[in-house]
């Protein structure tokens, strides 16, 4: 057999070039059938639902972010109240004779209205240049006359009881107050100073037992010292 010349050669090549081509045309023509269009829509689609998510994930994160603030701003508020009280118990200490501590307390009502204050002082009667605001000699020691002023506050009330009340008061309320304090059905105690002595530890042990909540509050630099 005699080689093919060469344009029969190229004729058979672009024969086939043209086959395969058209082959592929066929295919590509396949890829536009129902099936690509439907992967089309489809991906279409889930592009939009994609969208529509990334839209409701930022709104929910907005939205989260609100309420953190919220709460932040909330717990800030309170935090203030808090110490707007303790420092009128801090003024309200002022007026207790005792030279080593001068405690204030002040009560107030759901609606945040001062029902009664109180500090620590002698009973009424009960002359200061007589009983000595002295701790040395243990039979005229301060503290067996002395009211204390969580006392004098629950005594002092101008309302018909301390139901659900909060106290505020310049130091940890002793285990005597505690007493009263619990049978008073006070809702809350938040205070400034704290003691690691005994009446102060059966203090807390006791209201704990009680679940009656305390909680210290720290003042804001500075704001705290009152001058008068
Ligand atoms: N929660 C409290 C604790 C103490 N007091 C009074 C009692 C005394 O007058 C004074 C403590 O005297 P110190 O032992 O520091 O010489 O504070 C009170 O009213 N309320």
């Amino acid at each position: 057999m005699h080689p093919a010349p060469l344009a029969e050669k190229n004729e058979a090549k672009r024969k086939k070039s043209k086959a395969s081509g058209g082959r592929r045309h066929r295919l590509s023509s396949q890829s536009a059938s129902p099936d690509s269009e439907n992967l089309a829509k489809h991906c279409e689609k889930r592009e939009k639902l994609k969208k529509r998510c990334e839209a409701k994930d930022e709104k929910m994160t907005n939205t989260n972010q609100q309420l953190i603030d919220e709460d932040a701003r909330k717990a800030e508020n309170q935090l203030e109240k808090h110490q707007r009280f303790l420092r009128m118990a801090k003024v309200t200490s002022l007026r207790s004779k005792d030279p080593n501590t001068q405690v204030g307390c002040v009560i107030v009502d759901k609606e945040n209205c001062i029902v009664s204050v109180g500090y620590n002082g002698f009973p009424i009667g009960v002359d200061d240049d007589v009983f000595r605001w002295d701790k040395e000699d243990p039979e005229d020691n301060k503290h067996l006359y002395v009211v204390h002023a969580e006392m004098n506050a629950i005594i002092n009330k101008r309302c018909a009881t301390l139901h659900d009340c909060t106290v505020y008061v310049t130091l940890f309320p002793c285990n005597k107050c505690a007493q009263m304090l619990i049978q008073s059905r006070v809702k809350k105690v938040y205070f400034l100073e704290d003691r690691d002595e005994l009446p102060f530890r059966a203090s807390k042990k006791m209201l704990e037992h009680a679940k009656l909540p305390y909680e210290q509050i720290v003042m804001p630099r500075g704001k705290y010292v009152i001058e008068c």
